[in-house]
């Protein structure tokens, strides 16, 4: 087993941790080197196999992150920006792939991903699904064939705990938008509205978002134009389906020259 990669899961407890430490044990091509929780949290120093209710794994969750990376080749973090940002120096210096799912960061946390990045293998995406990935080709497309005659509305549903908005996935869909129209998404971005707001501004790119319950993860793009509308939809209905891509994009990871690259590059859908 010590010739498959080693992978860490980083927020091991959490809704994403305790499927990838699932995933990662179930997978016959890499094995479980580490898994990591925020320093106070009850899971520390317990076998994360056993704090999640099942059968020892033999890796106790540990709340060092160079620690658990000794001897790891990859890290899967879908957990909170800080975390994620102080991950990035951390695994480059472990040498370690970074996989990023979390969402949330800010510009300036995507220039910090990106020094780190210079020295490391990053992998970062707000949805590491292939259906997500091959809708926002999908999008730039359509968003290049329609004229701005077509306003682009882009809504989106996830479960009551979620933090930020809009998800990451509904951010990335609005930039292949903007992209297909030949601008960035920050020219054209209009955030949820409240009020009176004023008539809907040519060319805006806006964004709704609806939290409750359990939803996984639900995307409409409208094209919303005179006569007529065209909606392109991607509904995720388990979790699964992220730490499969995630897993995915540990391995294509390995032996790649430095660099922040997307799930658009694993997946080999063409540029990031
Ligand atoms: N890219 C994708 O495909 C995708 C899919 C699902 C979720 N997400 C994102 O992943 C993130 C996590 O989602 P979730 O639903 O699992 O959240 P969650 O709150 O259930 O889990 C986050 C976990 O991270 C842990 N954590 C926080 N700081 C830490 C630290 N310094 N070290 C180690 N662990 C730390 C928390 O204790 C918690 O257990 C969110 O940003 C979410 O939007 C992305
Ligand atoms: O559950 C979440 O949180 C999700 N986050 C990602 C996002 O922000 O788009 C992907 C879908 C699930």
């Amino acid at each position: 087993m010590m010739d498959v990669p080693g992978i860490v899961v980083m927020g091991a407890s959490g809704r994403m941790g305790r499927m990838l430490v699932q995933s990662v044990q179930e997978s016959p091509v890499m094995r479980l080197a580490g898994a990591l929780e925020r320093p106070g949290h009850e899971w520390i120093g317990r076998d994360v196999g056993e704090a999640m209710g099942g059968a020892a794994l033999g890796v106790a969750v540990n709340d060092d992150p160079l620690e658990a990376m000794a001897g790891a080749q990859a890290v899967i973090d879908f957990t909170a920006p800080a975390a994620t940002v102080e991950m990035a120096t951390l695994a480059a210096q472990a040498r370690a792939v970074h996989v990023i799912g979390t969402t949330g960061l800010t510009d300036d946390d995507i220039a910090k991903i990106d020094l780190a990045a210079r020295h490391a293998v990053i992998v970062r995406a707000g949805n590491m699904s292939l259906g997500v990935n091959l809708l926002t080709v999908l999008v730039r497309k359509v968003a290049a064939a329609l004229d701005e005659d077509f306003d682009i509305e882009v809504v989106e549903a996830h479960h009551r705990h979620k933090v930020d908005a809009p998800s990451g996935t509904a951010l990335m869909l609005g930039e292949a938008a903007a992209d297909g129209r030949g601008h960035g998404l920050k020219e054209v971005y209009e955030a949820a509205r409240d009020g009176i707001t004023g008539a809907r501004k040519r060319g805006q790119i806006g964004f709704s978002a609806i939290r409750g319950g359990d939803i996984i993860g639900e995307h409409d793009v409208i094209f919303a134009g005179p006569g007529e509308r065209l909606t392109l939809s991607h509904s995720a209905t388990d979790r699964s389906l992220f730490a499969k891509g995630a897993l995915k994009a540990a391995l294509w990871g390995q032996g790649r020259r430095p660099g922040h690259y997307s799930m658009l590059d694993v997946l080999g859908l063409g540029a990031s």
